[in-house]
């Protein structure tokens, strides 16, 4: 940790095992810096380990295998600037370790199934995201990583895809009714029968009328705008890329959705789309393309999924300094 906070910023990233969150993550760190930041993944309260929940048929997903009341405790304490012991659960073993001292940080982020199940750690959060990946790109992903770095075959994909879909259904994601910000990512549309999910469909859902966040736009708030981006100033091929803005209804709240189908060839050039988004919360003009072109190398850097994780994690910094400016005045005033 740098130096001791003022004001512990809490920030819940929610998602699926396999869903893009470790990714996102480096772009936080990346945009605040390792030190400032500690993350907590929330697999660390499980209450019931591996064998007991093949013993019961409880799933990690449901939960009942996990501790929401140590949960809730342990993080309103870190919010209070308190350090606490937290478990954590060895997924070498799927038993759980000896605790681990952790203490307050400026930006603590949550991640993993539930940060935004339990009322009582909800309303704690500063911030939220949850990672809503439709099955048909989850499959492409899982098969991707799992076969090609984990020696699993389709099948053994497959079959644990379905063994979750229950509980997944149930209790992770009727979470995203409770997100700040939801990253969709679908097929395209652009291509009939793209069945690889090379090429995708993201969507950024913002909710509406949150204290502190201002919903990026593109070309004129509130409008609905369906853009193609001119070929000659942002290079795409084959099958090219179209954009979307425009208000909606989403679990009962209004929100603003941005949406870009289809890939970037050439990364520098998203600063022509930069160009034509307002309310980035970006410090200077291509500080967008510049996050992205920092690592180029990361999976998504060259669709939506970069794209919006960018600009969700801009909106991530500008809550935070929101939220610490708003305390270090409140200091001035009560002379403190
Ligand atoms: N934006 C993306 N575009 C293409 N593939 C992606 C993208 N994000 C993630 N993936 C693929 O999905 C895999 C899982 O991503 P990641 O490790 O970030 O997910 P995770 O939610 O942290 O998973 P887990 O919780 O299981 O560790 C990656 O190895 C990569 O193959
Ligand atoms: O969905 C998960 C979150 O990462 C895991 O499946 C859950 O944590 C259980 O882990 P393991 O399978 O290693 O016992």
């Amino acid at each position: 940790m740098t130096s001791k906070p003022d004001r512990v910023v809490l920030i819940g990233v929610a998602g699926d095992s396999g869903c893009g969150k470790s990714t996102f993550l480096r772009r936080l760190t990346d945009l605040f810096g390792e030190d400032f930041v500690t993350v907590i993944c929330l697999d660390d309260y499980h209450s019931l380990d591996r064998k007991q929940r093949k013993e019961t048929g409880i799933t990690a997903l449901d939960p009942r295998a996990n501790n929401f009341d140590l949960m809730y405790e342990q993080v309103k304490a870190l919010k209070n600037g308190q350090s606490i012991d937290k478990p954590i659960y060895n997924h070498e073993t799927g038993e759980l370790d000896p605790p681990e001292r952790i203490d307050p940080n400026h930006i603590i982020v949550i991640e993993g199934l539930h940060p935004l199940h339990d009322e009582r750690v909800r309303s704690l959060l500063d911030f939220s995201v949850y990672l809503d990946i439709s099955d048909e790109v989850k499959i492409a992903w899982k098969i991707q990583r799992d076969m090609a770095e984990r020696g699993h075959t389709y099948d053994d994909v497959m079959a644990a895809i379905n063994a979750r879909r229950p509980d997944f259904e149930a209790y992770i994601d009727p979470q995203k009714g409770h997100a700040d910000v939801v990253i969709q990512v679908l097929p395209t549309n652009l291509i009939k029968g793209e069945t690889e999910r090379k090429v995708l469909r993201v969507r950024m859902v913002q909710k509406d009328g949150v204290e502190g966040f201002e919903p990026a736009y593109l070309f004129d708030e509130g409008s609905t705008i369906d853009w193609t981006p001119c070929g000659r100033k942002l290079t795409c091929s084959y099958p090219g890329i179209k954009m979307f803005y425009g208000p909606d209804t989403y679990y009962d709240h209004s929100v603003s959705v941005l949406e870009v189908d289809g890939q970037f060839d050439e990364l520098e050039e998203v600063i022509y789309i930069e160009k034509h988004l307002s309310k980035t919360s970006a410090k200077y003009e291509g500080e967008v393309t510049h996050l992205l072109l920092q690592h180029r190398e990361y999976p998504g850097s060259n669709n939506g999924t970069g794209l919006f994780q960018v600009l969700t994690g801009l909106k991530m910094r500008a809550t935070y300094e929101r939220l610490t400016s708003k305390e270090a005045k409140t200091k001035v005033a009560a002379n403190v």
